[in-house]
């Protein structure tokens, strides 16, 4: 039993509205039409795809499909039926004894479908999937209700359909260039079309919303990670205070390689340990002179990247200062704004906070400024090639 599939891509997606026609566009990172073919091949039945595209989109089509058991793109025409026909008449020297007719723009075909489609085929020449309508329906003219359909014996017809090649090569001549679906085209002719069970999921992109609410569909689920972090630094006269970012008026500055920014040294190892990328010591050993003195910010900066560069974000961060002197309150909202703009967050995810240690130990006696941090991450995947890396 040989099954090929056409891949319809030769639509403009006039309402859609974008300048490139949305079976081009990207989703969830490859083209739509790539999920779609994916999608089509994924059951291991259909031998071979026949893609059907406008007039000049041949190349870009073909790349679009690379490395996939596919047919050199053959161009289709103005309404659906016409871009069919050309497909059907590209396979027919060594015609299949199926073929599925399929939306380049709808990217997921559940699990299971084709295999029904195929399964109905042994008793009629076509089958497609199908949704019974779930909603009161009503005929709309000018804003106002005309009048309810009864929704009784509605279905919502999806792709792939399904038919033995020579039934749709026969219905062809009954074809009207208004038919929306490729069963129409049989049922003109009188052959029996199966519904199969047809899936929510099998979103035919037609609005820009469409594509966005499979984008959503398609993105991978984010999973809760926790990090914290905690610095000491000596206070010392003679240098400036920074903390979170700001630098505050004291008596005396934090000792350290950088610009001991004691605050946002914690929250860069909470977020690098959430990430499980060991801690800002990796990234930017004492060491070397590059970071002698330098600005923190750049540090918290980078940590922020590599949240994005794993596909993540921050969900919040909570700083604590431990000293008696200077006093952080008057500063935090100052501290917490500027945490915010460095993170790309809401400054609303972002606290600072202090305590004292009630004068005891080294806050205690002034001698230096101690932070801790906690931060919640939402990332993609557990950081398998982190925990490698990391010391
Ligand atoms: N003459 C046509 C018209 C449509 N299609 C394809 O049929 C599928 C479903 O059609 P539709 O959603 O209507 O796509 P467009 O015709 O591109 O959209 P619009 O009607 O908004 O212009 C799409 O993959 C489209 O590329 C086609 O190959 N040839
Ligand atoms: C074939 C189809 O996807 C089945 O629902 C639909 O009819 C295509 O309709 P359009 O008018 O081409 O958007």
């Amino acid at each position: 039993m040989r099954i090929m599939a056409l891949l319809l891509a030769a639509g403009g997606g006039t309402r859609f509205g974008a300048a490139t026609p949305k079976q081009f566009l990207p989703l969830a990172g490859k083209a739509v039409l790539r999920h779609a073919a994916e999608a089509l091949l994924r059951e291991g039945l259909v031998e071979a795809i026949q893609p059907v595209c406008a007039p000049g989109a041949e190349a870009q089509v073909a790349a679009l499909l690379a490395g996939l058991p596919v047919r050199p793109p053959v161009i289709g025409g103005a309404s659906r039926q016409d871009s069919v026909a050309a497909g059907l008449a590209a396979l027919a020297a060594d015609p299949p004894d199926l073929v599925l007719v399929h939306d380049g723009a709808r990217p997921l075909i559940p699990p299971g479908t084709i295999a029904a489609l195929v399964a109905a085929l042994a008793e009629h020449p076509g089958a497609i999937p199908a949704l019974a309508v779930a909603e009161t329906l009503k005929r709309g003219e000018s804003g106002l209700i005309a009048a309810t359909v009864p929704r009784d014996k509605l279905f919502r017809a999806q792709t792939p359909q399904a038919f033995r090649f020579a039934a749709l090569r026969a219905a062809q001549g009954f074809a009207s260039a208004a038919a929306t679906d490729d069963a129409s085209v049989l049922e003109a002719a009188g052959m029996a079309v199966a519904l199969v069970p047809g899936h929510p999921d099998n979103i035919k992109i037609t609005w820009p919303e469409d594509l966005a609410r499979m984008e959503r569909m398609m993105a991978p689920a984010l999973l809760p990670y926790v990090g914290t972090g905690f610095d000491v630094h000596r206070l010392v006269p003679g240098r400036p205070l920074v903390l979170c970012g700001i630098t505050v008026p004291h008596e005396k500055g934090l000792d350290g390689h950088s610009d001991a920014d004691v605050g946002l040294h914690a929250l860069c190892d909470a977020i690098y340990g959430a990430l499980a990328e060991g801690d800002i010591g990796r990234w930017f050993p004492p060491s070397e002179a590059e970071w002698k003195d330098a600005d923190s910010a750049r540090f918290l900066t980078h940590a922020a990247g590599r949240i994005a560069a794993r596909g993540g974000r921050l969900v919040n961060a909570d700083v604590t200062l431990i000293c008696e002197r200077p006093k952080i309150t008057p500063h935090a909202g100052a501290m917490r704004a500027r945490l915010a703009a460095l993170l790309g967050v809401d400054m609303a995810a972002i606290s600072v906070k202090a305590t004292t240690t009630e004068r005891l130990g080294f806050t205690g006696r002034g001698e230096g400024i101690a932070a801790q941090a906690a931060v919640m991450l939402l990332l993609p995947e557990p950081p398998q090639a982190a925990s490698n890396a990391a010391s």
